[in-house]
């Protein structure tokens, strides 16, 4: 296992002159090692080049790569000691199912009885043990790459395992069960895992840590709880939850906050630099409250879908779409009604330059 450390900055093409020209803007970033860690964000924000960087499959234009504090820019993926599971599965078909799993050790020469004794353990974390003698040509392809991921985690002295959206071929159900698989093998194995995906549900169940990259920038590392209660950045806020946080244009003036027509004093603690900024609220700690509440502002209802265990209310306040997670109980709320919203509270973040600042 390794500590890896980034220091960094991509750009595809030569001479980069501005943002745009960069893959992965200047990031500093450390896999822990043993820590289990998401790359997030959408398609073209830069984290397989982030994750191939890290693997030595490419050398970053800009920067360095250290692993336990050793400079290893220039080396390969091999030189590295990098195992990888890539989107579809990398197995020999006319194997077996264990000779698959016991290919990497191996090719590093292991003793058979150590083979033999990972391959088994693997094979049961995996749910494969049964198939363990079966021709992996004859496997569906899901089958195929529960194999690829037990290849990449095979190994017990490699010095991460970097996987590359390692889900995209499995179906749903099965998915859910193999990120929670991955899980607890993280929890026994204790490598250091790096995991690709532009799913959050993905992300936030397998990793500990949470790297949320847009446009070429790492915007935050936490852990789920970090990223959906203090978005760093209102790209955070936005990407994270279902439906992600609402935001308001606001204003500071002296201890005053106006919002919504309204003059509020600011919430208790609270020190926020004087002018415009946006207050960020999630749908979860939005609530229907008396009409003219301390805090509370005037909205219109727009639509009340009842999702089973709860209420999504979509109001708009000043011809901005505020989205609500209210009790069933408030079922009687119709399309047209006015509606008081809090606001305001301990879960507030406060928004200048899209970066949080309270
Ligand atoms: N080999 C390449 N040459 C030039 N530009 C590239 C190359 N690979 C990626 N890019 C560009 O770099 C940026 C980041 O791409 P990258 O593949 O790292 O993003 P990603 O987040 O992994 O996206 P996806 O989820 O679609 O794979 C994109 O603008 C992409 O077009």
């Amino acid at each position: 296992m390794a500590r890896i450390e980034l220091d960094l900055a991509h750009a595809y093409r030569p001479n980069p002159q501005q943002d745009s020209d960069y893959a992965l803007l200047p990031l500093k970033m450390t896999f822990e090692d043993g820590g289990a860690y998401a790359l997030l964000g959408p398609s073209g924000c830069g984290k397989t080049t982030l994750l191939n960087i890290t693997s030595g499959l490419l050398q970053p234009s800009h920067g360095k790569v250290l692993f336990d504090g050793r400079d290893m820019t220039r080396q390969s993926p091999q030189e590295r000691n990098i195992a990888q599971v890539f989107q579809f599965p990398v197995i020999y078909d006319t194997m077996t199912v264990a000779e698959n799993l016991a290919f990497p050790l191996r090719n590093r020469k292991v003793p058979e009885a150590q083979i033999k004794k990972r391959v088994g353990e693997i094979a049961e974390m995996l749910d494969m043990s049964g198939q363990l003698n079966q021709r992996a040509a004859g496997l569906a392809a899901d089958a195929k790459q529960k194999i690829s991921l037990g290849r990449g985690l095979v190994r017990p002295d490699v010095a991460a395992v970097l996987f590359d959206e390692p889900l995209t071929v499995i179906d749903p159900h099965l998915k859910w069960q193999l990120r929670r698989k991955l899980k607890q093998i993280h929890h026994e194995l204790k490598l250091t895992l790096v995991y690709v995906t532009h799913d959050q549900v993905e992300a936030l169940t397998f990793a500990d840590q949470v790297v949320v990259m847009t446009r070429g920038r790492a915007v935050q590392v936490g852990p789920a709880d970090a990223l959906f209660e203090r978005p760093q950045h209102t790209f955070v806020g936005h990407f994270i939850g279902s439906p992600g946080m609402n935001f308001l244009h606001a204003e500071v003036r002296g201890a005053q906050l106006l919002l919504a027509g309204d003059e509020w004093p600011l919430p208790a603690g609270v020190r926020l630099p004087e002018g415009p900024l946006k207050l960020g609220v999630r749908p979860e700690y939005v609530e229907v409250t008396a009409p003219h509440a301390p805090g509370a502002v005037a909205a219109t209802v727009r639509q009340v879908q009842d999702v089973g265990t709860h209420l999504m209310l979509t109001a708009e306040l000043q011809g901005v779409p505020l989205k609500a997670r209210l009790g069933v109980e408030w079922l009687t709320l119709k399309a047209g009604d006015p509606v008081w919203l809090q606001l305001l509270g301990p879960h507030s973040c406060f928004y200048v330059n899209e970066e949080l600042v309270s």
